[in-house]
Parts: structure tokens; C-alpha cells; sequence
């Protein structure tokens, strides 16, 4: 099949490269022409496992990058991953998609034969029919042989690639069994060597489940989170609790890791997305309100510890990791921001640590004193918060007694307990 990828940010320059991996002519379309002269590089404008190579592989053989939408037309089913942003109020701008929309639908204005247009973005179900329809038949004056489609995507950052090749499920949302069709037809050679879940519904429901799934893993962490915090009031380890009941089937293991809470470019934009558009129907969704103010919690729960053991007023306090997970450079909404601007408001001098994501922190920081190294932030610190769980942080041991007073609070329960160092985690 021929697949034209509209966005080649984050999921879209992902889902291009394993569209081609699977055999088909993709091509990707966006406007930032910077991002089109890399990926016609064959290199990735995001860094993420694998990617690099796929590209290296199919660039200029199955995948071909540009700025113009003549290939929509062409094509026999057009994706869209373009940025759905929060507004100040929680609600997601559908400006930028909404535009993509219209202009695919202007490229098709004329096709005689039928074209499916598959939302990737994360949306809200009413604004597919509110939004997006009208934008596509704006766009294609009217041309009945466009249909829109929504299929969610559940990648992670750190492991798109993998998690995009090897889905737990597939969610198809078509208005007709000839949409549906299409959806199997693009996805049939990922699934010959590899068994998904199907799910196929309409396009709404589609993007509900999207936000569920979200909202239903923020919220786990959430209250893992609380009961993390009565544990600690018990002086109990609230992983030894979590570990025994992920052992029943029906709570699962995964998402148990209590501490300093969830960050990333969606499951605050999600959550909050989601809340937004329940109150728009005058709906109050009290479980994830409480989801969002346990999350906003944590960050200061790891002060109130740190200041039982250091003034914080004019402490050096390092902050070990930036980015809102190990293995990437995002910062986006990593909790390392409410972090720094706890410890700064307290008239703390914070000398912040990550391998990888200290340019991106020094943007919006850029009075925080960025250390080259772990054993360099410790120096001389009268504490340490530890806010992302990279490998490297756990290999740290005697570098501790760098440190001028040895005080670590573990948001990530990734620092090993040992004698000489006061020591404690946030939830054990
Ligand atoms: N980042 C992630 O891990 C995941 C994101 N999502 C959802 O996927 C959607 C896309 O997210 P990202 O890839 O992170 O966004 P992104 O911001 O990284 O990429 C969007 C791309 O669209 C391009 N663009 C904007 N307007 C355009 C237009 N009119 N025509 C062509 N290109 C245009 C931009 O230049 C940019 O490269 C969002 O709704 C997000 O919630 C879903 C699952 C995972
Ligand atoms: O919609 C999206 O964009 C994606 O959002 C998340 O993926 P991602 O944000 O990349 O990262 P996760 O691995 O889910 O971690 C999110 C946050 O939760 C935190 N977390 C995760 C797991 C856990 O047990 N505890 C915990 O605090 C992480 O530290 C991180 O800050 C979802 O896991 C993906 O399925 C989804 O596609």
C-alpha cells in the first residue's frame, strides 16, 4: 500500500519508519522543512531507539519525505499525527490538526475513488464530529468519498519502535466496514508474525479508549502514590505492598511504582484533556481531578523531607535527573521542574545532574548551576533529591561522601540504602 503520514514529529516520523519497515511506500509530509531535509538524510529528527536504522534502511528506497501534500491523493490512506496541545484551561488546541485536516482534505478534493483519513492524534470523541468532519469536507469541498477514521496510538517514549511493532492491542475506528477494511489492510503484515489484540469500533469510542487508557494508568500511579504516602506515615516499604498485589491478575504488575509521580508530553495533557471535556458536559470526574492532585503532590512531598534534615535556605541541593523518564532527553512536564521551583522559592541553590537532558533544563532554567557529572553535582551538597530513575543513579555508592552533609531523598527508589548516608525514599 501507498501511506502518506501527515506530522513527522514524535509519532508520526515513528509510525513512517515502520509503516516502510512493513513493506509499505510511505510518505511523510511536514511542514517544518527542517525536519523533511533530515528524514530525507536518513536520519531521525527525534531520538529514539532503532529509529535511526529504519530510517537508514528505507529512506530513499520505501519512504520519502516532503513538505506538500501531492502524494495524499495518490495514496490509500492518509495518517495524521499532528500536535494536540493543552490550552491554559486543560482543554487540547486542535488548531494545528484542524488545519492539517482541511488542507488533506483540499488535496483530495478531486479523487474520484474512496480515501481514508486516519486520526493518530489524541483527540476527544465529540470533536471528531464537532472539529474534524467538517474540517476534512470543508477542505474537500464536499467530495462524499472521504472518509475519517481514528486509530490511537500507545507507543512510549524510550521504546516507540518496539512498542509500535509489537502492540499489546490494535484500536480501529471506522464509520464503514470498507474504512475498517483499510485499517486491517495497512496493519495485515505486522500482525502475520505477531499476535495483537483487534479492537474495532467507531471513531469516537476510538478515541475514548485512548484517553482511558491514559487516564486509567495516571490515575493507577496516582494511587500508588497515595497509598505510597500512608505507608511511609506507617514507616512501611510501599514496594514490598505493591509487589504482593501485582501478583493478583486482575491489578497486574506493571505501573506500581510509587514516588515522585508521572510527567511527559501526554498523560498530563490527557488527563487534564479528558477532565476538561467532562466538565464541558457539565460532568465533575472527581477521580481524576484527585488523580491530578496527588500527582502535583509528590514533588513537594520530597522537600518536606529533605527540610526535616536541611535548611533549605541557602543549601546547595543537587537534583539528580531532569528529563520526565530515564532514556530520553524530554522534559517535558518532568516533575525535576516543580522540583527546581520548590527548592528555589525556599531560597535553595540547586546544582542539577541528567546524562542527557540538561540543555533542554538549562532553557528554562537557566540560572541553575548544570554539573557534567553526577560525583560533580554531590560535591559539596547539603542534599540530594533524586528525581529520575537512571540506570546510572543506582551504580552511585561512595560518591555520596562527596558531599558535605550526606542527605539523598529517592523519589525513584533507585539509590541503593547504605550506612553512612541518611537515606530516605519517598513512599518506603
Ligand atoms: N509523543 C508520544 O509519545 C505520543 C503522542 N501521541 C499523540 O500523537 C499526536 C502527535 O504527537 P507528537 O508526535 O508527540 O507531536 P509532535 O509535536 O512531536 O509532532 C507534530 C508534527 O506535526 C507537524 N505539523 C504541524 N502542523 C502541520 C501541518 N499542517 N502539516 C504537516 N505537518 C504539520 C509539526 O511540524 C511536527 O513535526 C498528539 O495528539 C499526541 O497526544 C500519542 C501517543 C504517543
Ligand atoms: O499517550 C502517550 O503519549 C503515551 O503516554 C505514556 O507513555 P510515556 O509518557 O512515553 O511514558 P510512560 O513510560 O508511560 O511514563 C509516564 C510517566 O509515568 C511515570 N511512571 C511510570 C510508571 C510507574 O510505575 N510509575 C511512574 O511514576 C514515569 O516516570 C513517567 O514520568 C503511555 O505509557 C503510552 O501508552 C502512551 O502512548
Amino acid at each position: 500500500m501507498h501511506i502518506t503520514v501527515i506530522g513527522s514529529g514524535y509519532v508520526g516520523t515513528t509510525i513512517a519508519a515502520c509503516f516502510a519497515d512493513l513493506g509499505h511506500d510511505v510518505t511523510a509530509i511536514d511542514i517544518d522543512e527542517e525536519i523533511v531535509d533530515t528524514l530525507n538524510d536518513g536520519q531521525s529528527p527525534i531520538s529514539e531507539s532503532g529509529l535511526e536504522n529504519l530510517l537508514e534502511t528505507h529512506t530513499g528506497n520505501r519512504l520519502e519525505a516532503t513538505t506538500s501534500y501531492d502524494a495524499v491523493p495518490e495514496s490509500d490512506v492518509t495518517f495524521l499525527a499532528i500536535g494536540t496541545p493543552s490550552n491554559d484551561d486543560g482543554s487540547i488546541d486542535l488548531g494545528a490538526l484542524e488545519a492539517a485536516v482541511e488542507a488533506t482534505g483540499e488535496a483530495v478534493v478531486d479523487k474520484d475513488e474512496r480515501h481514508l483519513v486516519v486520526i493518530k492524534s489524541t483527540v476527544t470523541p465529540p470533536s471528531i464530529e464537532t472539529v474534524l468532519k467538517p474540517a476534512v469536507h470543508r477542505g474537500a469541498d464536499g467530495n462524499e468519498n472521504i472518509e475519517i477514521g481514528m486509530n490511537p496510538e500507545f507507543l512510549r517514549e524510550g521504546s516507540a519502535v518496539a512498542d509500535f511493532l509489537h502492540p499489546d492491542k490494535l484500536v480501529f475506528g471506522a464509520s464503514s466496514e470498507w474504512g475498517m477494511d483499510r485499517l486491517h489492510a495497512v496493519f495485515e503484515p505486522l500482525l502475520e508474525d505477531h499476535d495483537a489484540h483487534i479492537v474495532e469500533t467507531d471513531p469516537q469510542t476510538a478515541a475514548m479508549i485512548k484517553y482511558a487508557n491514559n487516564a486509567f494508568l495516571a490515575s493507577k500511579i496516582s494511587l500508588v502514590n497515595d497509598l505510597g504516602n500512608i505507608c511511609k506515615e506507617f514507616d512501611l516499604d510501599a514496594y514490598e505492598v505493591m509487589e504482593a498485589i501485582g501478583l493478583d491478575d486482575r491489578i497486574s504488575e506493571q505501573f506500581l511504582r510509587s514516588g515522585v509521580g508521572w510527567g511527559g508530553s501526554c498523560f498530563p495533557k490527557d488527563v487534564n484533556a479528558i477532565i476538561a471535556a467532562a466538565r464541558e458536559e457539565d460532568y465533575d470526574p472527581a477521580v481524576l481531578e484527585a488523580t491530578v492532585e496527588v500527582n502535583d503532590r509528590q514533588p513537594e512531598r520530597m522537600l518536606e523531607l529533605l527540610a526535616d534534615y536541611v535548611e533549605l535556605e541557602g543549601a546547595r541541593i543537587a537534583v539528580l535527573g531532569l528529563s520526565f523518564k530515564p532514556n530520553t532527553d524530554d522534559i517535558r512536564n518532568s516533575r525535576a521542574i516543580p522540583v527546581i521551583e520548590s527548592l528555589r522559592s525556599h531560597g535553595a541553590d540547586v546544582v542539577a545532574y541528567d546524562p542527557v537532558a540538561a540543555d533542554e533544563m538549562a532553557e528554562k532554567f537557566p540560572n541553575v548551576d548544570y554539573a557534567k557529572t553526577a560525583v560533580d553535582a554531590l560535591q559539596d551538597a547539603d542534599g540530594t533529591l533524586v528525581v529520575t530513575d537512571w540506570d546510572e543513579f543506582s551504580d552511585l555508592d561512595s560518591e555520596f561522601d562527596e558531599m558535605a552533609t550526606p542527605v539523598v531523598i529517592d523519589g525513584r527508589r533507585c539509590v541503593e540504602r547504605r550506612d553512612g548516608i541518611v537515606y530516605q525514599g519517598l513512599t518506603w
